[in-house]
């Protein structure tokens, strides 16, 4: 890929991520309303959340490059556990994954200023039983509050997975494989 691309968050993982890829890039944070609408699916509103951040991103892009927005989200029995409120958020949060598959799903989206286009990425997660001293000792590392499940699987919370079905990358927050499958679709298309 010889394009240059914006990346239209402020996450820190999406930067480590798409640095994996061979595109160069520059990042800013775009500011959007992240709340669900009543009666929206998992799926509908995780990629509603990317494209509206790619489409956000266009605006503050000074020039017309592709620009990336994803969102992730973590579903457990079809409800959205976005990023903790608070610590007693996350820990009722890992209380419920403990011993459960949950879904995370990402949403990745490109937008220009002529079209939008945008992918989901669901990956299957299963978590071990957590005792109530596991759940407590990690959240005490504040570690759960910036991330959607109140987990990172690149960190603490990696030893709790006892399977995963799908894209270690969307779970962190931008599946590399996919990124780059779609920038390619994108540009392939032309305006
Ligand atoms: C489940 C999980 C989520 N996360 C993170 C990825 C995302 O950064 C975050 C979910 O919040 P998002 O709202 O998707 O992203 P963000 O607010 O961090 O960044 P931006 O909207 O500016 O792009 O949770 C992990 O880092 N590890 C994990 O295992």
């Amino acid at each position: 890929m010889s394009t240059k691309i914006y990346l239209a968050s402020a996450s820190p993982r999406r930067k480590q991520l798409l640095s994996q890829l061979d595109v160069a890039f520059e990042q800013f944070a775009t500011d959007i309303d992240e709340s669900q609408v009543e009666g929206e699916t998992a799926e509908a509103f995780v990629s509603r959340l990317a494209e509206e951040k790619a489409l956000a991103g266009v605006e503050i892009a000074e020039q017309d490059y592709p620009v990336l927005g994803s969102d992730t989200i973590v579903v457990l029995n079809g409800q959205v556990l976005g990023k903790p409120t608070d610590q007693s958020d996350a820990i009722a949060t890992l209380t419920a994954l403990s011993g459960q598959t949950h879904q995370v799903m990402t949403a990745i989206a490109f937008a220009n200023k002529s079209k939008v286009k945008s992918m989901l990425v669901t990956t299957e997660v299963t978590f071990k039983h957590l005792s109530q001293q596991e759940i407590n000792d990690y959240c005490a590392t504040k570690e759960p509050l910036d991330k959607a499940g109140s987990y990172g699987i690149q960190g603490g919370a990696g030893r709790f997975v006892t399977n995963l079905n799908g894209s270690y990358f969307a779970v962190m927050g931008l599946p590399l494989y996919e990124t780059e499958k779609l920038l390619n679709e994108f540009i392939a298309e032309g305006v």
